[in-house]
């Protein structure tokens, strides 16, 4: 895809990265127990940032129990923030939260640089990783259902927030008041969607009728889910010698790669998915239904963990909760704790308290991969 939507730039030398300041709220409230705390949010946004091709230079951090309506952070903390992207010249803030339109246009008075929020970021590395053409439509679906609402009639929001698709083009060359510019906007936009969830249609038929068949022949199928960059890929490879993308990076993989596998003596099939990750963008959940279809529709489902994430516990309950909004909650689990060869052993034992049933393993170096494998079969002979 032209990158002209892009917010980062992936090619380029971190030297020569736009510069990002990353702006988020501490919630000193009870919400600060439940979740998994400012820094790890934090930690991640900067990752996502960075798998987005952004080099992040600051971040701004304000307590208070929740985020101000007209400005996200408050108004000394938005001229802090000011004075911050003036002094390092800094191209773009990141919110670590979802930013109403009305905060976004304040900030951006304010600060007088771009400012997006975390759900951007996340359709923008989503553009950029969608490989076929089913990710590609689900991608620009989800980037519509995020546009629409955000439209402003100056063409502005088109290039500067993700962007689709039509991005450089749409409101292009339209004159006349502000209102008739954004109405002609929300149209083309709307009639593209229209034309694209046609095409989704159709694909998601061919999904099933490929599910179908793959069910007629009494194949069993397991869908590997779990956090972004938790080894999905690394563990469809070592159970199967396919050679998915693996990648050091968030959302490398977007397009299920179905295989078919004989594990022990269970013969299988073994599709590899898009990963989950905390905030996961709603539109992105709507418009990729069809390829999580996959995990929704599977025998069972193999909920592969990073046993070396400190936040490991929270990233599991994350995924629980995705896979009970895409309707796969009641699919059978097997839980992979996986990458136990850069694990502290405590935190394995730990893991395993707390999920008895759990199997220790390494994609990398194929610890674990026998009884891994002896317990997938169990479940599947189980059926
Ligand atoms: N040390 C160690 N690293 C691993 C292991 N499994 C995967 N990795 C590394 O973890 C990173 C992510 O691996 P992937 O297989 O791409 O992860 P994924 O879950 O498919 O990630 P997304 O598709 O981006 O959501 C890569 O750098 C892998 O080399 C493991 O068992 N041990
Ligand atoms: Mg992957």
């Amino acid at each position: 895809m032209a990158g002209q939507w892009l917010l980062g730039n992936g090619g380029a030398p971190r030297g020569e990265r736009p510069t990002a300041v990353l702006l988020a709220v501490h919630r000193e409230d009870e919400a600060a127990d439940t979740g998994p705390g400012t820094e790890v949010s934090l930690a991640e946004l900067r990752r996502l940032a960075d798998t987005d091709g952004l080099s992040v230079v600051d971040e701004v951090v304000q307590n208070r129990p929740r985020p101000d309506p007209a400005t996200f952070v408050g108004s000394g903390k938005v001229d802090e923030l000011a004075a911050l992207t003036e002094r390092t010249g800094a191209d773009l803030v990141i919110a670590d939260g979802e930013l109403s339109p009305g905060q976004v246009r304040n900030l951006e008075e304010r600060v007088g640089v771009r400012v997006v929020d975390r759900t951007a970021l996340i359709l923008d590395i989503f553009a950029e990783h969608a490989r076929t053409s089913e990710g590609r439509l689900q991608v620009e679906l989800a980037q519509i259902a995020y546009q629409l609402p955000r439209l402003r009639g100056d063409g502005r929001s088109m290039s500067r927030v993700g962007g689709g698709r039509m991005a450089g083009g749409a409101g292009m060359g339209v004159r006349g008041p502000g209102e008739m510019r954004l109405e002609t906007q929300r149209r083309r936009l709307r009639h593209r969607a229209t034309t694209l969830r046609r095409n989704a249609t159709e694909l998601a038929r061919r999904r099933q009728r490929n599910r179908e068949r793959r069910a007629r022949n009494q194949v069993p199928s397991v869908a590997i889910t779990g956090y972004t960059n938790a080894g999905k890929s690394a563990l469809l490879n070592r159970l199967t010698g396919a050679d998915a993308q693996v990648q050091d990076v968030l959302f490398a993989t977007l397009d299920p790669t179905v295989r078919r596998v004989r594990v022990d003596d269970v013969l299988c099939t073994v599709t590899d998915t898009v990963g989950f990750v905390r905030h996961l963008p709603h539109q992105l959940v709507d418009a990729f239904r069809s390829t999580l279809d996959e995990v929704s529709r599977s025998d069972l489902v193999l909920h592969v963990v990073d046993a070396s994430a400190p936040d490991a516990l929270d990233q599991i309950t994350t995924v629980h909760g995705v896979l009970h909004e895409i309707g796969a909650g009641d699919v059978p689990e097997l839980l992979v704790l996986n990458k136990i060869d850069v694990t502290p052993p405590e935190w394995v034992d730990a893991l395993q308290r707390a999920y008895p049933e759990a199997v220790p393993a390494s994609a990398l170096t194929g610890a674990g991969g026998n009884e891994l494998r002896a317990a997938l079969a169990a479940r599947l002979r189980r059926r």
